[in-house]
């Protein structure tokens, strides 16, 4: 085989994965959308997805700045070389990385040193199988870390919140996929999708979960118990009200695959994987004598693209949020008069911080002024020109919650009256936006071309021994537009949808697969 033509194809197939969402998965985008009433929180959110999905198509950038955690399941005919292939799928790695189609997302989990190049210990993972068949099969999944964190693994029997016992039995299986719907909230990026593992251990339930998600969400399981639990399923985890981004509205569940496998007596698991609805997954078949793509997976029927008419749903002046305009450094005051539900448009400079950003500033100075100004959770792709000079390749929002030791205390100490990010934050941090004057901006997880789009100029960096995901960046923004969902008079959208999303998963508690 010719090791180019491998290395081009592998590359070919990491970047389509990245930038460019397979047709089941806009298919199911499109059919949420359509249900979503015009001018609602939801409505507004799933347009700016699908004006995202259109911008990453057109730019060849990534949907999402996290590009995830790369796993490849490769078929190959016996007498293939697989050591080459491997090779092949790291030389492709390190390129894509280099041209800003992956975030450098491989971090040592004991130093913290980002590698730069996506290769690392188990990274990527890489799974092998042989077949009968001619052709080479590579299949990839891109999966961000914030879907992945709300994967849950239930251990049957269990007590679950709002329904109770859940037993070994396709009744009890279904308590746990109701709740595991409902436990993720808006953290994963709903509307999400979701792979399920029924039995084996602890790891091989979770593989038999991520498997699922390799199937078309379009097709139809064969196992009949299978297929009308997952059809219960997809309709009723609607019905909790959790919707996009935990906005509430129609649409929280946008597919659910369910696979099973045998138990030893003593063990009884129900594993599931959780998808943001930035599902990157793609497939190719290459000919196993020169390496070249002869044909591409998920891609059956028509392409659909997100047209400039599809954007913006139209809007009754009653229904259309306040809109208010913010120009960074902001006064407590103006801050004190936002409330849940205002949209928010930001001129002038953010700086972002994430994980590696908080823990420090709990115990050391900050290298900038923050006084009055936003920080943004999220860890950008970003490119360096041949003059120095950085390029924002892609840079929604990461899962703002992981910052809830350390976000209140924080806002207090510099002086800090907005934070951006997605999914919401805690009681403690609500506390702290009272008391100190702050709000919580959230912002949608995913569009990292949307926001990309209004980040004017990169106008410095601190931290970078963080690496580049977790350095502070400054970025001077214009119309950076997000939702108040905690205010600084102790009101939480997420709390609201929290409670409410329990109320409704309650009503599920009656046996139905009895
Ligand atoms: O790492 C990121 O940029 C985002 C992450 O995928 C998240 O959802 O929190
Ligand atoms: S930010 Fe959201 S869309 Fe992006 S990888 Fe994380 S969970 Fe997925």
């Amino acid at each position: 085989m010719n090791t180019n033509v491998l290395e081009n194809s592998l590359y070919e197939l990491i970047v389509e994965t990245s930038t460019n969402l397979p047709k089941d998965v806009r298919r199911a985008i499109r059919a949420a959308k359509a249900r979503e009433n015009a001018g609602t929180r939801a409505a507004m959110s799933l347009a700016t997805i699908t004006q995202n999905i259109q911008m990453a198509d057109d730019n060849v950038s990534p949907i999402c700045q996290d590009t995830g955690l790369p796993t490849f399941k490769i078929k190959t005919p016996v007498g293939v070389n697989q050591m080459e292939i491997k090779k092949s799928i790291h030389s492709a790695m390190i390129r894509a990385t280099k041209d800003g189609k992956l975030r450098p997302n491989s971090v040592d989990s004991l130093t913290g040193e980002n590698s730069g190049d996506n290769l690392g210990l188990g990274v990527p993972v890489i799974k092998f199988e042989q077949w009968e068949k001619d052709d080479i099969e590579v299949r990839l999944i891109l999966k961000g870390g914030g879907c992945e964190n709300k994967n849950i693994q239930y251990s049957l029997p269990c007590e679950l919140d709002g329904l109770g016992r859940a037993g070994r039995d396709l009744d009890g299986i279904r308590k746990c996929i109701m709740h595991s719907v409902y436990q993720a909230q808006g953290q994963g990026c709903s509307a999400g999708f979701i792979g399920v593992g029924i039995g084996g251990d602890r790891s091989s339930g979770y593989d038999l979960a991520k498997e699922q998600l390799f199937r078309s969400n379009d097709d139809i399981n064969p196992h009949e118990d299978l297929r009308k639990l997952e059809e219960y399923i997809v309709n009723n985890a609607n019905e909790l009200g959790i919707g996009t981004m935990g906005f509430g509205g129609e649409t929280t569940l946008l597919g659910c695959k369910i696979g099973v496998m045998h138990r030893i007596p003593a063990s009884f698991f129900v594993s599931v994987a959780y998808n943001c609805w930035a599902f990157r997954r793609l497939g190719v078949s290459l000919n196993a004598e020169t390496g070249e793509i002869v044909d591409w997976m998920y891609q059956d029927g028509e392409k659909i693209s997100f047209g400039e008419e599809e954007q913006q749903p139209s809007q009754t002046p009653e229904e259309a949020p306040t809109v208010v305009t913010l120009q960074a450094p902001i006064s407590e005051e103006d801050i004190r008069k936002l409330k849940v539900g205002d949209v928010v448009q930001i001129n002038g400079m953010m700086y972002t911080g994430r994980d590696a950003i908080h823990k420090y500033l709990s115990t050391n100075d900050s290298p900038v002024d923050l006084n009055g100004q936003v920080i943004y959770h999220c860890g950008p792709v970003m490119l360096k020109d041949e003059a120095g000079n950085w390029h924002v390749k892609a840079a929604g929002p990461t899962t703002s919650i992981r910052e809830e030791p350390y976000q209140g205390d924080i806002m207090k100490r510099f002086g800090i009256r907005a934070v951006i990010g997605k999914g919401g934050m805690g009681p403690k941090t609500l506390k702290a936006l009272e008391e100190h004057g702050g709000v919580y901006l959230n912002a949608i997880g995913g569009a990292a071309q949307y926001y990309a789009d209004r980040i004017k100029s990169v106008e410095g960096v601190d931290l970078m021994q963080f690496g580049i995901p977790e350095a502070m960046w400054h970025l001077k923004v214009e119309g950076f537009t997000a939702v108040v969902t905690m205010d600084a008079h102790g009101n939480s959208l997420h709390k609201d949808v929290d409670q409410s999303s329990l109320e409704k998963l309650s009503q599920f508690k009656e046996p139905v697969f009895s």
